[in-house]
């Protein structure tokens, strides 16, 4: 099972003084005990407006139900620094161990883009995705100082690495997972999105009600991330592990195709933010000796994750 852990002693719309690090002290020991023991937590009164999400969905939707050709137009350009920006063909993501492509497509979005947005074909995807970037960087940095203080640090020992004034690779994916046909037999390995981990400091998942989506614990066992309604999914990525020394590990994580399922038919939508450290945040073990110093942006783009052509 995955924690609920009730964030309301540091929830957003709380806009009183801050809480001292006594009064974060159980909260900060529950968070960390949770992504320690089990890997994954759901976040509940968080204060972050999830109508955000629901508004972000329906028009998402709207995008990939447009031609191909017309998508197309605005596929991510590997050359154009912010390099996944933009959209991603169906049959095109392969996982970084898979060499199936998965059964989604999907639009990212980087606020240092600079390049074009589909506003005339679907207004509202890029104001509607950029400001739901804003409350969930905020949000990220209130659970790295929970973390921090989790692991009896100074409650800044993260944050300093996550301005929000810095270029960063903070971003957001909306993802569709298509519907799969009746009688489809996927082929060998392939799911709508195969096991991976994701490079970041922490991962949002936002879904809507299809489900599918597997977490594997600290124990090693698939266990289903179920959607819970009002509440928010928080993973851990690859910076956490390497700061942490693998006190907190990347959290390994997939959706699979429900076979024989009554929502093998129907389509799947998530939104998906990745909290990061800022491009020259220095990643590598800040106590022990595992993992060496590096700059981010270097060390991610050594790293294939889940995006190969
Ligand atoms: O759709 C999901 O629930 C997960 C997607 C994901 O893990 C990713 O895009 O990195
Ligand atoms: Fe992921």
């Amino acid at each position: 099972m995955i924690p609920v852990i009730d964030f309301s002693s540091y929830r957003l719309s709380d806009v009183r003084s801050p809480p001292s690090d006594e009064d974060l002290a159980p909260l900060a020991d529950e968070v960390y005990k949770a992504f320690s023991e089990v890997g994954a937590i759901y976040l509940k009164n968080h204060g972050f407006d999830l109508s955000l999400v629901d508004e972000y969905m329906k028009i998402s939707k709207k995008f990939f139900s447009l031609p191909k050709d017309v998508k197309e137009k605005f596929s991510y350009d590997k050359e154009a620094g912010y390099m996944y920006h933009g959209y991603h063909h169906l049959q095109e993501h392969l996982s970084h161990d898979s060499t199936v492509a998965d059964m989604k497509e999907a639009y990212n979005t980087y606020p240092q883009w600079k390049g074009e947005w589909p506003d005339e074909y679907v207004p509202g995807l890029k104001d509607q995705g950029l400001n739901i970037i804003k409350p969930c960087m905020e949000l990220n940095n209130r659970i790295l100082q929970t973390v921090a203080l989790g692991l009896k640090w100074p409650r800044d020992t993260l944050t300093k690495l996550h301005s929000t004034d810095r270029p960063s690779h903070n971003s957001m994916r909306t993802l569709y997972y298509y519907p799969v046909p009746e009688g489809y037999k996927p082929k060998p390995g392939q799911s709508r999105c195969g096991k991976h981990t994701d490079t970041g400091s922490f991962t949002f998942i936002f879904q809507d009600n299809v489900g599918g989506l597997e977490i594997k614990n600290v124990s090693g066992e698939w266990i289903p991330a179920t959607p819970l309604p009002g509440a928010i999914l928080v993973i851990i990525g690859h910076a956490t592990q390497c700061w942490t020394d693998d006190k907190l590990k990347a959290t390994e994580h997939r959706v699979g195709v429900p076979d024989g399922d009554v929502n093998i038919a129907k389509g799947r939508q998530s939104v998906i933010f990745f909290g990061d450290p800022d491009n020259d945040a220095m990643i590598g073990s800040i106590e022990g000796t595992k993992y060496q110093a590096a700059r981010y942006d270097e060390y991610t783009a050594d790293f294939i994750y889940d995006i190969q052509k």
